[in-house]
């Protein structure tokens, strides 16, 4: 009887495969601030792709310190043999099932990386993209630097080849799954809160449940 119960629960957990949202919007278009919000009170862990590639930067004996530096300071994408390692990583390390995987994928790279590696393994709902212009989101990562940030790429010349690599790299990312009906469009030029109850919307739409507090 319970080697069977045993079996049963063991089929029914291999069978949950972790659930994905991809956060995307140009830099500074709130999508920490939105996990942040979604985090609380969704039952999401917040993956935020650059978080996780500055922790490595910082990281004693990392192989990849200097790469991801350069690669910050300059806007570039880093291969996403280390970012998805490190994601997979973390995902693996919360022991939960659901993640909001924030600022990926950025590049064709970061998209086929995921897809040979992760896709199988994980099911995604839907992705949510903060649409807002770039002068708002300039001046939103020049007033992050300014209260201290402590990015060395809120400033104005990393900021310029930040917006060259999202025009030209994650903007087509974000059309492909537009093209697959997956994309939910968001206003992310008012405030914070307003912005957060069109974001409800759209996890009320895939059927998930706000945690009672
Ligand atoms: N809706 C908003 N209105 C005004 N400022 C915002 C809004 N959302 C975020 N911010 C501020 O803009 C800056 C960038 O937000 P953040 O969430 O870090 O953006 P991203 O993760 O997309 O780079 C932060 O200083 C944040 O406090
Ligand atoms: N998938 C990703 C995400 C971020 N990054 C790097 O991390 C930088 C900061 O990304 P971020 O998501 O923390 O910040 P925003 O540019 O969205 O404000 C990017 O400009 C890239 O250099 C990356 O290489 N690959």
């Amino acid at each position: 009887m319970l080697s069977c119960a045993v079996r049963h629960c063991s089929r029914y957990i291999s069978k949950m495969v972790p659930e994905v949202v991809f956060v995307l919007g140009a830099p500074g278009a709130g999508k920490g601030t939105q996990c942040s919000l979604i985090s609380k009170e969704y039952d999401f862990v917040h993956l935020s792709a650059g978080d996780l590639l500055r922790e490595e930067r910082q990281r004693p004996g990392s192989e990849y310190g200097e790469m991801i530096e350069e690669k910050i300071r300059n806007g570039q994408i880093v291969p996403v043999e280390v970012t998805c390692s490190l994601l997979h990583k973390a995902m693996q390390n919360s022991g939960k099932q659901r993640f909001l995987v924030d600022g990926f994928p950025r590049n064709k790279d970061n998209l086929e990386g995921w897809e040979r590696v992760m896709s199988d393994k994980t099911k995604l709902l839907f992705v949510l993209f903060f649409e807002c212009s770039p002068e708002i989101c300039t001046e939103r990562c020049l007033g992050r630097g300014a209260a201290g940030s402590g990015r060395s790429d809120d400033n104005l010349d990393s900021l310029k080849k930040r917006f060259n690599t999202y025009i030209n790299d994650t903007l087509p990312i974000i059309n492909h799954y537009d093209e697959l009906g997956l994309v939910r469009r968001i206003n992310a030029e008012v405030s914070p809160n307003e912005v957060f109850q069109d974001v409800k919307v759209a996890f009320q739409e895939v059927g998930m449940q706000q945690i009672a507090n």
